[in-house]
């Protein structure tokens, strides 16, 4: 698990009135860039709030389309092709990769990955570290896009889940590494609510097992194949994963598990596939070709 706040506070604490600052102990710095982001996330929130109140998005969560079941499009799409339902994530740029596509033009991009065949659409929402922002989802919206929307955010209060559903999103990630049960619990809670979906992803075996214990009547689950910590990536992780005692209660109940990250080929598909996945998420490899359309095509094998 990640901490959630910096244990000494803020980097720089204003101290007395000549501006003087305390520099942050060395303690107390991002161990890793998913701290990092997370630590940002109550600055940014608390910025948002400032703008827009919970009530003012709940008057907008009243006015929002109705929200499409995600994780039946995804299972539908399995049905149709035999293959795992794809979320094609319109994604501008990330940490570990830096500027993904300079010429981005998330309605463009997202109208495509649907003419290519994919079931869903992820949309990256975060600015400061993927160029991503709450209003793609709305303008993809707006352009008649029908494929279901996930708000790619990293979500640590209600607040974001509110913002995403007035938007337009229809399912919304929430990250095991982020998150300890009792606040997954109340998110999956307050999502449901909202009527939106869930896909809690995970990491490793540990958090597997943990995340098992919840109630996961509007959820499924992901299986990041990127380490947050150090950026590599390994398909492999998914297999370890499924073939683990609680991977395989995975699939005893039923539950639609997603392969995420690192996926490049029919050959990678055809892997994650293999080891019991019904979704898979992909964001690079599609987004940086000049053709996301054709993209989505070949990865899917469809001619
Ligand atoms: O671009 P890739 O390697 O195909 O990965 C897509 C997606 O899995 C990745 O963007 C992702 C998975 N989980 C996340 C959580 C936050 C931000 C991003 C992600």
């Amino acid at each position: 698990m990640i901490r959630r706040r910096p244990p000494e506070g803020k980097a720089r604490q204003p101290c007395g009135i000549v501006g003087f600052e305390v520099p942050m102990a060395e303690t107390s710095k991002a161990r890793n860039i998913l701290e990092e982001i997370v630590w940002f996330k109550a600055e940014e929130i608390a910025d948002m709030r400032n703008r827009q109140s919970i009530q003012q998005l709940s008057i907008l969560v009243g006015r929002a389309p109705p929200p499409r079941d995600f994780i039946g499009a995804l299972r539908a799409a399995m049905q149709r092709m035999g293959k795992p339902g794809l979320i094609a994530e319109v994604k501008k740029a990330s940490p570990s990769r830096g500027v993904l596509q300079p010429d981005f033009d998330a309605v463009r991009i997202a109208q495509a990955y649907e003419a290519g065949g994919a079931a869903c659409l992820s949309v990256l929402t975060d600015a400061r570290y993927f160029q991503g922002s709450f209003q793609f989802l709305a303008d993809i919206r707006a352009a008649g896009v029908a494929c279901p929307l996930l708000a790619k955010e990293f979500i640590v209060e209600a607040y974001q889940l509110f913002k995403a559903r007035a938007m337009g999103a229809d399912a919304a990630l929430l990250i095991a590494a982020v998150l300890p049960n009792t606040d997954l619990a109340y998110l999956l809670k307050s999502a449901a609510k909202l009527g939106l979906q869930i896909i809690v992803e995970v990491h490793t075996i540990a958090e597997l097992e943990r995340v098992l214990r919840l109630d996961l009547g509007n959820a499924m689950l992901g299986i990041n194949n990127r380490n947050l910590e150090d950026f590599t990536v390994d398909l492999g992780n998914t297999r370890t994963i499924m073939e683990s005692a609680a991977g395989k209660e995975v699939l005893q109940r039923g539950l639609l598990m997603a392969g995420e990250s690192g996926i490049f080929a029919p050959v990678d598909v055809d892997f994650v596939q293999k080891a019991g996945c019904g979704a898979i998420l992909v964001g690079e490899s599609l987004v940086k070709t000049g053709d996301p359309a054709a993209a989505v095509r070949q990865l899917l094998s469809l001619s």
